[in-house]
């Protein structure tokens, strides 16, 4: 517990909770947690050494000693163990392995600190699975955002061809709906809304749209703190 204000952001893959948890980061001048990307990270760690994914001892033993920093500079660039993986992180071969070690109780017990440490002042917007149900259970403002699974594999797909991958659109459906179905369906830690949490559907929704929603349930003095970018 303590004093520094979050706010949790979590949902299914492709709802947009990275694209909005950054923005509304720059526009409170927030810190920034992108959990998934510390189980993408894990995922390519694992695959790195060569450690059996069946092997739940082994992939958490992992998690615990893997070495990680987030360097923020313009874009936020991943390094573990002093390699930088940023590009190579986004693939759904990488998702669905993430979500494979994320179903370990061990594994998400030694994440557990590693999350927690990024809630500094002035705040946290923390993207993710489990931000407002376990990780920051106590965070005043938290939001569950969606959109239909159509819609989320239509972004994925845009935002993979983008980055110059060959994709299909009917496998990223079907990724999309397999790792879904795992993150729901664990014991530890699943998917679901926070009872807390503010339930927003952005299938027809822009991005600025959802993130004044968001803000719009934030108290007016977290929005004008000193040194915030009005961007
Ligand atoms: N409301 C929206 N309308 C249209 N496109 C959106 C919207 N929100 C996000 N996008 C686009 O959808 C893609 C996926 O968004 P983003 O990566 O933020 O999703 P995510 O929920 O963080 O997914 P994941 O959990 O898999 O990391 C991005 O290209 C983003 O620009
Ligand atoms: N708090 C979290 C965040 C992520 N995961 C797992 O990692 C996978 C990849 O996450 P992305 O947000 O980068 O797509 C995701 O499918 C989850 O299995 C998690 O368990 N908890």
């Amino acid at each position: 517990m303590t004093d520094v204000p979050v706010l949790t952001i979590d949902g299914p893959s492709g709802a947009g909770k990275g694209t909005v948890s950054r923005r509304i980061a720059k526009r409170l001048g927030w810190h920034f947690l992108d959990s998934g990307a510390i189980y993408r990270a894990l995922a390519w760690a694992v695959q790195r050494r060569g450690v059996d994914l069946d092997d739940e001892d082994a992939v958490a033993r992992v998690a615990s000693d893997m070495k990680l920093e987030f360097v923020c500079n313009d874009a936020v660039q991943v390094i573990v163990d002093g390699e930088d993986v940023t590009d190579r992180l986004a693939t759904e071969d990488v998702g669905r392995i993430a979500s494979k070690i994320a179903a370990y109780p061990k594994v998400r017990r030694a994440l557990l600190e590693k999350q927690r440490a990024f809630r500094r002042p002035p705040g946290l917007v923390a993207d993710g699975r489990d931000m407002g149900t376990v990780v920051f259970p106590d965070a005043p403002y938290k939001v569950f955002l969606t959109a239909s699974a159509e819609e989320r594999a239509r972004r994925r797909f845009l935002q993979l061809k983008a980055q110059g991958l060959d994709v299909n659109l009917d496998q990223i459906i079907k990724d999309l709906e397999e790792r879904d179905r795992r993150d729901r369906e664990r014991k530890e830690s699943p998917l679901v809304p926070a009872g807390d949490a503010v339930v927003i559907d952005s299938s027809n929704l822009t991005v600025d749209e959802v993130v004044e929603r968001i803000l719009a349930r934030l108290p007016q003095a977290l929005k004008s703190p000193r040194g915030a970018s009005a961007s």
